[in-house]
């Protein structure tokens, strides 16, 4: 069965808080501590071996690490390894020199690597919950962090996330309250105290078994577990209410099509000089319709052809942020017609893209209706090639049935082919379009989904982006209703039909003229 979405389960527990374990949640440091802490014992226990003419067991980061040490307090981390190779040491003192052969002198040797580790190749973090953690602050949601390190705050720092969470509960606070350390809940109960919330009314986001078990033994309204290292049973086991194996986006979880706010396109006010209100210091990831959008709709779909000052514009842009053309058409046909490789690509509607570096990927699993496309589009052109001005166009993952050129009387003959075609396929459903009906693979895939699927790709999921649509048609409407309350989307010129865009621009040159002033403001 699978598992409710992580959106879902926060609404459904009335979650008000989160909080966060540092190490392997937020940033990737898990992998510097167990270095440094291979580096320490392994010498140790070479030294010691050789004075007591005994082989001892070097750390294994596999598995002592996650067993004896990742999560828990520093001394306690020196004691339980110890304690595994059969050693016992005397306490020592915080003020021991590192490498005193007390359980404080290596633990403070360990924590020299690590600052001298941590200085050689800086802090990497988790893109997932940084995002996550930032647009849920946005949301009125509290966060906390938690750590059993007592370099917290500069691991925070040097990552740029100080500002992240309201509340820091580490290795520092725990020695001053005596806070016992994970599995026991003592950290979690400390950080909810003072985001003045209950742990019924917040969340636990955990890599260790330690953690999701001292997230348990709180009370928590809900323990995720995140997996970074194929342990997904043993944090179950451990008391993890739901694992992922990472932090989905807010905007995966799409906005149920009657929840979708829909207003007269005309009514929406213009993009235009309205830049810098729009972006609220975030750089945009844009993405662009092509026919209505790009190029202003013409008779034939072969004529529709990208002008060199939209292809200089589209150039500018993409040279600074992430730009990507959306559309109905073939993906191959529309790279070719916009003749751009610094921009990525989604055809057939989203499910066929491509980008820089040989990027090509068919993320709505459509493969399966080429057979019905196939047969679908032979049997128009047999059935529709004598109709004046019909044009069947056929796409990797679609067919479009054009009937802008045919005589107004001969219209629903061309309609009542293209629905009688359709139903002989399950694998095919009907899509509107302006001045077509298409044929398209019968999927929960479309242009808002490929936005979302790009945008988690491509790391675009993270508190400085902000995603802008920019599309003409009906099929941008998935689009706009995708990105509702998280991103920018403007409608271009109008359809028959209400919109769930925020902004309109009246034509392709206000398209232009409003890309061309969006690189000159980010170039700023
Ligand atoms: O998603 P888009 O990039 O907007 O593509 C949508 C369809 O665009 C093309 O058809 C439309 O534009 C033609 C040229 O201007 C016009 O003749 C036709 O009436 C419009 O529907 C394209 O031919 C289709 O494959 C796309 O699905």
């Amino acid at each position: 069965m699978s598992q409710p979405h992580l959106f879902d389960l926060l609404e459904l527990r009335n979650i008000k808080a989160l909080i966060f374990d540092l190490d392997g949640v937020i940033t990737q440091t898990a992998r510097v501590h167990a270095n440094a802490w291979k580096r320490m014992f392994d010498a140790y226990l070479l030294q010691r071996g050789q004075r007591e003419d005994k082989v001892y067991e070097p750390l294994s980061i596999a598995t002592d690490y996650r067993r004896y040490i990742d999560g828990i307090p520093r001394y306690d981390g020196v004691r339980n390894f110890l304690a595994s190779r059969g050693i016992t040491l005397p306490e020592g003192t915080p003020e021991d020199a590192p490498g005193k052969e007390t359980v404080a002198g290596l633990g403070n040797l360990k924590n020299t690597y690590f600052q001298e580790l941590l200085q050689e190749g800086g802090v990497d973090v988790y893109p997932d919950t940084v995002a996550f953690a930032g647009e849920m602050r946005r949301r009125g949601l509290r966060t906390a962090v938690i750590s059993a390190s007592k370099n917290c705050q500069s691991i925070l720092a040097a990552a740029g996330l100080e500002k992240l969470f309201e509340v820091r509960v580490d290795g520092i606070v725990s020695a001053e309250l005596g806070l016992k350390g994970k599995p026991a809940p003592d950290i979690f109960l400390e950080a909810v105290r003072r985001l003045q919330v209950k742990p019924e009314q917040a969340a636990v986001f955990e890599d260790a078994l330690a953690g999701v078990e001292a997230g348990k033994a709180g009370g928590f309204a809900l323990v995720v577990g995140l997996d970074r290292t194929s342990e997904a049973n043993e944090l179950k086991e451990h008391g993890a209410d739901v694992v992922l194996q990472k932090i989905p986006s807010h905007t995966m979880k799409n906005t149920p099509q009657n929840q979708v706010r829909k207003k007269d396109g005309i009514t929406l006010p213009s993009a235009l000089n309205q830049i810098e209100a729009l972006l609220q210091g975030k750089t945009p990831a844009v993405f662009l319709d092509y026919d209505g959008c790009l190029t202003p709709i013409v008779k034939d779909p072969d004529k529709a052809i990208l002008s060199d000052s939209m292809r200089h514009t589209l150039r500018q842009l993409a040279e600074v942020c992430p730009v990507a053309v959306v559309s109905g058409r073939d993906r191959a046909n529309v790279e070719k017609l916009v003749q751009l490789d610094n921009l990525y690509y989604a055809g057939s509607h989203g499910f066929d893209i491509s980008g820089p570096d040989n990027m090509h990927t068919e993320p709505g699993g459509a493969a399966a209706a080429i057979p019905a496309l196939d047969k679908a589009q032979t049997e128009l052109n047999e059935r529709l090639h004598q109709v004046q001005g019909a044009l069947v166009e056929r796409k990797r993952y679609a067919i479009a049935v054009h009937y802008r050129n045919v005589a107004d009387d001969q219209v629903d003959d061309v309609l009542k082919v293209a629905q009688d075609v359709l139903s002989k396929y399950k694998e095919l459903k009907p899509g509107p379009g302006k001045k077509i009906l298409e044929l398209k693979p019968n999927l929960d895939w479309h242009k808002g989904k490929a936005v979302h699927w790009l945008l988690e790709e491509l790391e675009l999921n993270k508190p400085g982006i902000i995603p802008m649509y920019i599309g003409d048609d009906l099929t941008d409407e998935d689009a706009f209703a995708a990105l509702q309350g998280q991103g920018i989307s403007i409608l271009v010129g109008e359809h028959d039909e209400e919109t769930a865009a925020d902004f309109r621009l009246e034509s392709v040159d206000e398209v232009q003229e409003f890309l061309a002033a969006l690189t000159k403001y980010l170039k700023k």
